[in-house]
């Protein structure tokens, strides 16, 4: 499968390309037209399991899977989210990137797509909540069970604890899971363990495995699923950015929700309003480009399909909005995205800069992604679009000094602002990650402040909240110059987003905008505005 991470920052962009809502997000442009079927024959039984008149009637509609590769007895929506854990966990890859294809390969749709969705993210998400809650139920630590028989632990506690699946359909179907994957001796185990988990409520195991923890910190980290140096550094997040640490834990729930899908109407291109006359796509709260959908796949509409729309976070569009409204003296003629890939934020830009008599030059560092962002700027008017190139940012100050305007600098990262969007994300990241990540940052951010001209603006922005990445990266290298001025984030920011949400955007006193899950529904992103002056 061609879904193993060749990021250099474990990204998608910020923007949720590839990313699903989660719950019951699955049904395509195709199955819409069978909605009405997909509701008759798809529902699930007190089991959890599929039924319906086609199911009566013998029709294949649970599974497309060769009779030869299927297992009796295993449900093809639990199965499927094993086989997302297996892989993740086995091959490095992306849940994100893996689950719709699998779905479509074995014709999963419709609420068991939901059900698969809703079970690998979400045991994904919490996965360390439920290592603590089994390791309190097994005689052996964990790391001595089979990678696969560990995973269907966790897959039967997400359903006993999280989904309301019955107790004794939670147990017996993935013990036939654990049976046809790990074999008769382990769905023992599992059976005993997963009836040990269900004899006690939920909030009884947080109590307890809170107790086990040494501090008040990593209890919080352990009942809220985070690895404690990342619960840490977003309580310091938090305090630095001037807000009250004790906000801590309703972040981190923040993190465990699966985030709604927003579109982006991308301007001039598709109307919001056209949007919004679909009963299932409201306007979002801040960004008047921004929608959110119910239910149902994005791509059922033309405007996505085109690129006039995309999937973005409503954050990302923000970010992209106040760049583009910052205030400039003289031209404003050549903008630069220097890190565009995918390029979700790069299409919005593209938009802006057509309706203003801009032009555009996309850079990106990896040439497979150049090529995704030649695809999200395909709608975008041609001569909007001055060049989308590949190369090393780091280069393009110096190669191209002081000749754009406004420079956009969307800096590979942690992107721990957005756990939420990237299950498996919480697990893979490592504090040795950040030095890389933040030498990477300085030298771009460099880099954007010479290629933009003297009195030209540069948004460096991130999907982290970590202030290594943020705070400690734009003071290091404005530090260094006598050629950079701040501008007024929060101020340009409330200037971009719907009037009659002006007084309610929660932006802080600082003069740089840090925006939050829990507090203003989107990723944490980070922006901060500079002017270069001569
Ligand atoms: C956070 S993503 C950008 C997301 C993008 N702005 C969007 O909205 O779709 C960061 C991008 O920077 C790219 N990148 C990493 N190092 C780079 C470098 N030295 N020069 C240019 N791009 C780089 C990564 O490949 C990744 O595509």
């Amino acid at each position: 499968m061609s879904t193993r991470s060749d990021r250099p920052d474990g990204s998608d962009g910020h923007s949720g390309h590839g990313g699903h809502g989660g719950h019951g997000g699955h049904g395509g442009a195709q199955d819409r037209g069978r909605r009405r079927d997909a509701h008759h024959d798809e529902r699930r039984d007190p089991r959890g399991r599929q039924r319906g008149a086609a199911r009566a009637r013998g029709e294949q509609v649970r599974s497309n899977v060769a009779p030869s590769e299927r297992r009796k007895g295993t449900d093809p929506a639990r199965t499927a989210a094993f086989d997302v854990l297996r892989e993740v966990e086995g091959s490095d890859a992306y849940a994100n990137l893996v689950l719709p294809p699998l779905l479509r390969e074995r014709g999963i749709r419709g609420r068991d797509a939901g059900f698969a969705t809703e079970l690998a993210y979400g045991t994904l998400r919490l996965r360390g909540r439920y290592d603590a809650i089994l390791a309190r139920c097994l005689d052996r630590p964990l790391d001595r069970l089979d990678p696969p028989v560990l995973d269907a632990l966790r897959l039967g506690t997400h359903q006993l604890l999280a989904m309301r699946v019955p107790q004794h359909a939670a147990v017996s179907e993935t013990v036939g899971l654990a049976r046809a994957r790990t074999g008769a001796g382990s769905a023992q185990l599992v059976n005993a363990v997963l009836r040990r988990v269900a004899r006690t409520p939920l909030d009884d195991w947080l109590a307890q495995v809170g107790q086990d923890a040494p501090d008040p910190l990593a209890a919080l980290a352990t009942t809220q699923s985070h690895p404690v140096w990342i619960a840490r550094a977003l309580r310091d997040a938090l305090a630095g950015n001037g807000r009250d640490p004790g906000e801590l834990e309703a972040l981190l729930r923040a993190d465990n929700d699966a985030p709604r899908v927003t579109l982006v109407a991308r301007p001039g291109l598709a109307d919001p309003d056209d949007l919004a006359a679909d009963d299932r796509v409201h306007p979002a709260r801040w960004a008047p480009t921004a929608l959110l959908l119910d239910t149902g796949d994005p791509a059922a509409y033309g405007a996505v399909r085109d690129g006039r729309a995309g999937v973005q976070d409503e954050g990302s569009q923000l970010v992209a909005l106040a760049l583009a409204a910052a205030p400039l003296d003289g031209p404003d003629a050549r903008w630069l995205d220097l890190c565009a890939g995918p390029g979700g934020k790069a299409a919005l830009l593209g938009a802006l800069a057509a309706q203003r008599g801009a032009r555009l030059v996309a850079n990106e560092v990896q040439p497979h992604r150049t090529r995704l962002v030649e695809k999200a700027l395909a709608a975008v008017p041609a001569e909007a679009v001055e060049a989308v190139r590949t190369g090393d940012g780091r280069a393009v100050g110096q190669d191209e000094p002081g000749v754009y305007d406004r420079v956009l600098l969307d800096a590979p990262c942690t992107g721990l602002g957005a756990l939420r969007r990237r299950p498996e994300s919480r697990w893979r990241r490592t504090p040795a990650d950040l030095a890389t990540l933040t030498g990477l940052q300085r030298g771009l951010l460099a880099s954007a402040l010479d290629a933009v001209r003297p009195g030209g603006v540069v948004a460096y922005v991130t999907c982290s909240p970590h202030l290594a990445e943020t705070q400690v990266v734009v003071d290091d290298v404005v530090r260094r110059r006598d050629d950079v001025e701040r501008i007024d984030a929060p101020e340009v920011v409330r200037g971009v987003v719907r009037p009659e949400a002006r007084e309610a955007v929660d932006l802080g006193e600082r003069g740089d905008v840090q925006l939050w899950p829990h507090v203003h529904g989107t990723d944490a992103m980070h922006l901060t505005l500079l002017r270069r002056v001569s």
